[in-house]
């Protein structure tokens, strides 16, 4: 197995907002950098472009709308995001949910801006639903453990393994992320052995006091 994709979601957190989302991205590029490891940020919208604009990482969006040019107030638009620098997005994140209808029409609208895509889900039968759709990556996140601090790959590990199995069933293309209360190497190595290709996180990162250091701590058993 190759090295981990590691996707980390600021959120709103105040500390990855405006200029905090940049110098946090300058960790992340500074410990992929050291390590190999591919580390992608997802800011907020309107941060993007700057974060995308001063620093070499690959940029995702926190959510895209699977909507065209034209009257669309308040969507989030592939072709926007795209320009603005991001090269991927999450699609129905836990925290801003779309329908499965919704979900395969933002995947689309990626694949047409030729966005990565990482579906977020939140048990096996969601992640084997997803992963039908043909996304780049399916990310298993059950809802009560997110902001824990309390890992997935610990706390619940069945779920990880059960979705890389469904996934490995319905398309073996698609790769397996699995997210909520990861922070530490141990969470990184638990979620790999499970069988995962990759983690997405947030608070444990960017909460931190110094992300770097935190960064180097979530990849030392790598
Ligand atoms: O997008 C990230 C996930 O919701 C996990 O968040 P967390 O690392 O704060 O638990």
């Amino acid at each position: 197995m190759g090295l981990p994709f590691i996707v980390l979601n600021y959120k709103t957190y105040l500390q990855g907002t405006g200029q905090g989302a940049v110098e946090i991205a300058k960790a992340c590029k500074a410990v992929s950098e050291e390590s190999g490891i591919e580390i992608a940020v997802a800011p907020q919208l309107p941060d993007i472009y700057r974060v995308a604009s001063e620093v070499e990482l690959p940029v995702f969006s926190q959510h895209l709308d699977g909507i065209g040019a034209g009257s669309f107030t308040g969507h989030v638009f592939g072709k926007s995001i795209k320009e603005a620098g991001a090269v991927g997005t999450l699609i129905n994140h836990s925290e801003k949910r779309l329908t499965l209808a919704e979900i395969e029409a933002s995947l689309k609208a990626a694949k047409e801006f030729g966005l990565r895509s990482i579906i977020c889900t939140n048990n096996v039968p969601t992640t084997a639903a997803a992963a039908a759709l043909g996304p780049d990556y399916v990310a298993i996140e059950p809802p009560e453990l997110i902001g824990s601090g309390i890992p997935v790959s610990k706390a619940d590990p069945e779920v990880v393994s059960g979705s890389v199995e469904a996934v490995a069933k319905i398309d073996p293309r698609v790769k397996v992320l699995c997210g909520a209360g990861i922070s530490k190497g141990e969470d990184l190595r638990a979620a790999l052995d499970l069988g995962s290709q990759g983690v997405l996180l947030a608070s444990g990162i960017v909460k931190a006091a110094d992300p770097k250091a935190a960064l180097e701590d979530l990849i030392r058993l790598v």
